[in-house]
C-alpha cells in the first residue's frame, strides 16, 4: 500500500495572511512538490494570480488549482472532492497538498471530506493551520473579546450568539492544529504576548501557537504535523453547525451543513474603474471609503497612467498596501479591477462613487 499523501488546510479570516504564508512556503519548499488548492471569496482570482506569479520553480502553474465556484466548504461534493481526485490521478503526484480556504470558509467540512471512503485511503490531513491577523485581533476587530461580549449579553438578554465575524473566527480557531499569529510587525511585544496568551488559552490542548510576520515560518514548522485530523473531528466543534446531531451517523456526508454560514452575512462585488492617476492619493481615498463603509477586505489590480507596471492593491480593513507586481503583458487590458468584501448591505453605488 502506498503512503497517504499529506494535506494541510490553511484557514483564517479575510486578509489574515494566508496567501502570504503559502507564498513564503512555496519559495522555501526545499524540493517538495506542493500542489495548491485555492478557494477565494470574491471572483477575481487575486490569490491565484499572486501565487502563480511567485516565479519559483517549486510552484508551477499547473500545481495551482483555483476553485472559485463559491465557498468550498459548501461545495465539497461538487468541487473539492473532484479536485482532490484529479490531483491524485496525475502521474506525477504531489508530495504535499496545501489547501487555502476562503477567509469565510469553515474548515470543518473540508476536514470531514477527508474521511470520505474514496479519499481517506489515499490522503490524510497533516494538519489545520489557522492564520490570525494579530494586529486586527489586538484592535478588537473580531469582537473576540469575552468581556465586551458579556457586557453586550448583559445589555441584551436575547443575544445568544456572537457576531458573524467572531463566530467564524471561533470556528476557524477551534479547528486549528497550529495557530499562526501573523502581522507581529504591526504589534508591540506586549500586544503580541496578550494575543498569544488569549489564543493559547482558548485553543484545544496541544495546539501550538506561533508568531510571525509576513507568514515567514520555516516549512518544517508548517508541514509534517502528522495529525490525521480526519480522525478527530469531534474535538473541533463548530459554532455554525447548530443542527448537527450528536451521535448521528457521521458517514452521512451528503447532509447539508449550515449553508447560511457567512453567505448571507457577507457579500462581495467587483468594481471596474478607469486608470488611476496617483497611487498615493488613490490609496488615501480607498482608506477613507473603507472606513466609511466598513469594508472588511479589498483587493485587486490597477492600471496607473503612464506606468507599464500593474499596481497590486490589498486592503485589510483600513490598512491599504500597494505595490507594482508585474508589467502588463501585450494584449492585456490596462484595467483597474477591485473586489470589495464586507458584511451584507454594502452600499455599492456609494462605494463606486467614492472611488470614481
Ligand atoms: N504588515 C503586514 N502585512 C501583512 C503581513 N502578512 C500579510 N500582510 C499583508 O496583508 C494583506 C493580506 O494578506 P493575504 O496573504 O492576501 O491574506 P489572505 O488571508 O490570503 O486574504 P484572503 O485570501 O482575502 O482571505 C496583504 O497586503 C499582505 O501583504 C504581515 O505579517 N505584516
Amino acid at each position: 500500500m502506498q503512503a497517504k499523501i499529506p494535506a494541510t488546510v490553511v484557514t483564517g479570516f479575510l486578509g489574515a495572511g494566508k496567501t502570504t504564508l503559502i507564498r513564503h512556503m512555496l519559495s522555501n519548499a526545499q524540493g517538495r512538490r506542493i500542489a495548491l488548492i485555492i478557494n477565494e471569496f470574491g471572483d477575481l482570482g487575486v490569490d491565484g494570480e499572486i501565487l502563480k506569479g511567485c516565479g519559483d520553480a517549486t510552484c508551477r502553474e499547473e500545481d495551482v488549482v483555483e476553485l472559485s465556484n463559491g465557498c468550498i466548504c459548501c461545495t465539497v461534493a461538487e468541487d473539492f472532492i473532484p479536485t482532490l481526485e484529479k490531483l491524485l490521478a496525475r502521474p506525477d503526484k504531489p508530495d504535499h497538498i496545501v489547501i487555502e480556504t476562503s477567509g469565510l470558509a469553515l474548515p470543518q467540512p473540508l476536514v470531514r471530506a477527508f474521511g470520505w471512503p474514496e479519499i481517506r485511503t489515499r490522503l490524510t490531513v497533516d494538519g489545520v493551520v489557522t492564520v490570525v491577523d494579530g494586529a486586527a485581533v489586538s484592535e478588537g476587530r473580531f469582537a473576540h473579546d469575552e468581556a465586551a461580549l458579556d457586557a453586550q449579553r448583559a445589555a441584551d438578554g436575547t443575544l445568544d450568539h456572537e457576531t458573524p465575524l467572531s463566530e467564524l473566527f471561533e470556528d476557524q480557531l477551534a479547528c486549528a492544529d497550529m495557530i499562526v499569529i501573523n502581522k507581529t510587525d504591526l504589534m508591540d511585544a506586549a500586544g503580541a504576548e496578550t494575543v498569544a496568551t488569549r489564543l493559547s488559552e482558548s485553543a484545544r490542548p496541544g495546539v501550538r501557537v506561533v508568531r510571525t510576520s509576513m507568514g515567514a515560518l520555516p516549512v518544517e514548522v508548517l508541514l509534517g504535523l502528522k495529525i490525521g485530523a480526519e480522525d478527530d473531528l469531534e474535538a473541533r466543534h463548530e459554532i455554525h453547525h447548530h443542527h448537527h446531531d450528536e451521535g448521528a451517523d457521521d458517514d452521512d456526508h451528503d447532509h447539508d451543513h449550515a449553508h447560511d454560514h457567512g453567505h448571507d452575512e457577507f457579500e462581495s462585488f467587483v468594481l471596474d474603474l478607469p486608470e488611476i492617476a496617483d497611487p498615493r492619493a488613490f490609496a488615501t481615498r480607498l482608506a477613507a471609503m473603507i472606513r466609511t463603509h466598513d469594508v472588511l477586505r479589498l483587493k485587486g489590480f490597477a492600471a496607473v497612467t503612464g506606468k507599464p507596471m500593474r499596481l497590486a492593491i490589498q486592503a485589510v480593513g483600513p490598512r491599504v498596501d500597494t505595490y507594482f507586481d508585474r508589467a502588463f503583458t501585450a494584449g492585456e487590458a490596462r484595467a483597474t479591477r477591485l473586489v470589495v468584501i464586507g458584511e451584507t448591505g454594502l452600499d455599492r453605488a456609494a462605494i463606486a462613487a467614492a472611488l470614481a
